[in-house]
């Protein structure tokens, strides 16, 4: 057996010899020692794996106890401004949320609001994590247990991806497929899908029923259709439950003001028209840039269905109660209204109180003249519809949020978390 320190018996006057007056080291002693140095050393090993495992537990793996009752979701992109809105919505709901962000296009800022909003251990995990990165996404799934993925973190320009469209095809789908494959090696079942209206392209009956054939035009549409067929693919040989959310154009914020919208500022060129309006509007850009005023529509801009982000999260929450195991749900979030860019632009002018200036400029590549859904299968379905109908009250609730935030969550790439 390993003696790893002194016996209490030992006496001590046999722990070292002493020769011409001198002392030398006595080898009893000599293996006391090491056998301590050993002892030691375990003892370290064991604290050190001991707060190792603890550490874990407390910030990387809060949630390994699973609580009955209580679903685990995990919301990639939970920082952006969708994910971040569907993240608030789902902790008000009791449900636990950990958010994987790679903060590219998101906001740490958005996340420090929801962790102070929600600071009891357990309800909010954040992760900074990129999807593309396997060996995170492994480590991800296989430190939690997660019950759901709303898969929201991707990239979402149409003029952009029409200028960088290999960024679009490889961060939408592969992102996608990193997802799908986790959840079917830790049998994660349950996955809501972020999908858009550019799937379907520029169909030429209105409104966009989910039967509309889907024939996008920009890579946009096309990485988001792509990935749609590889989700339905998977689920064809899966038992999964999954829900497929076609958004029609996303605008507004939370009301009581806590999250807002706010895009990379050296991404402004390639914006939305609601970031492209409260800019103007806070004269952060000289005026609107209109782009197309030739289209085939009554007065020659084109035509959006806008959607309040409260009632698109809303529609996220209702597809998560209802989502059934082997089935596919695929619904449009829409109001069913269309809306010209000009129609747009006047609500946006009354909501701000500032006279925007507008210039008109050429079409943008990728776009479509026209879009708006038909939202009955969701209402019927999921017994949802859209709540804000009128365009300058979102817009109001959103512009009170810019207002009080002119350089957004403040610090967008301090990623040192
Ligand atoms: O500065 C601008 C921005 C936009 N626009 C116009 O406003 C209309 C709407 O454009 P946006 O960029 O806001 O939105 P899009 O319709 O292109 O796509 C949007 O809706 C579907 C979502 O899935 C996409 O992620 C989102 O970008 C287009 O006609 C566009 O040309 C401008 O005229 N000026």
């Amino acid at each position: 057996m390993l003696n790893l320190g002194r016996s209490r018996t030992q006496p001590r006057s046999n722990r070292s010899m002493s020769f011409g007056g001198m002392d030398y080291p006595d080898p009893k002693k000599k293996s006391n020692f090491v056998g301590r140095i050993i002892w030691v050393a375990a003892f370290i090993v064991i604290f050190i794996m001991v707060l190792k495992l603890s550490t874990n537990f407390n910030s990387a793996c809060p949630f390994s106890h699973h609580e009955p009752g209580v679903m685990h979701v995990l919301v990639t992109g939970g920082a952006g401004y969708i994910g971040s809105h569907a993240t608030l919505r789902l902790l008000k709901d009791s449900y636990r949320v950990t958010i994987v962000d790679n903060l590219s296009r998101g906001n740490l800022g958005a996340v420090k609001v929801l962790q102070a909003l929600f600071p009891e251990a357990g309800r909010l995990q954040f992760i900074y994590a990129d999807l593309g990165d396997a060996k995170s996404v492994n480590k991800i799934f296989s430190e939690n247990s997660f019950d759901a993925v709303m898969h929201f973190a991707a990239v979402a320009y149409v003029g952009e991806s029409t200028l960088d469209p290999l960024k679009y095809y490889r961060n939408i789908t592969s992102n996608t497929l990193a997802v799908l494959e986790a959840m079917a090696t830790y049998g994660v079942k349950t996955l809501i899908y972020s999908s858009t209206c550019a799937t379907y392209g520029e169909p030429e009956k209105m409104p966009i029923t989910e039967e509309t054939l889907q024939v996008p035009i920009n890579p946009y549409g096309k990485a988001k259709k792509m990935a749609e067929d590889i989700i339905l693919d998977f689920s064809k040989k899966s038992d999964m439950a999954v829900m497929i959310l076609r958004y029609f154009n996303v605008i507004g914020s939370d009301p009581e003001g806590r999250l807002g919208e706010a895009p990379r500022p050296e991404l402004r060129e390639h914006g939305r028209i609601s970031g492209a309006c409260f800019d103007a509007a806070r004269t952060i850009i000289p005026g609107l840039k209109v782009r197309g005023s030739d289209y085939d529509t009554p007065d020659g801009t084109c035509i959006r269905d806008y959607i309040d982000v409260t009632d698109l999260v809303d529609a996220h929450v209702k597809a998560l109660e209802k989502a059934e195991p082997r089935k596919v749900g695929i619904y449009n979030i829409g109001t069913g209204k269309g809306r010209s860019v000009k129609e747009f632009v006047e609500a946006c002018k009354k909501a701000t109180g500032v006279d925007i200036k507008v210039d008109y400029l050429p079409r943008r590549p990728g776009d479509y003249a026209r879009v708006y859904s038909d939202p009955s299968k969701i209402r019927q379905e999921l017994n949802w519809t859209a709540q804000y109908t009128d365009l300058e009250e979102s817009l109001q609730i959103a512009w009170r949020w810019q207002k009080s935030h002119l350089y957004g969550y403040g610090t967008p790439l301090a990623v040192s978390y």
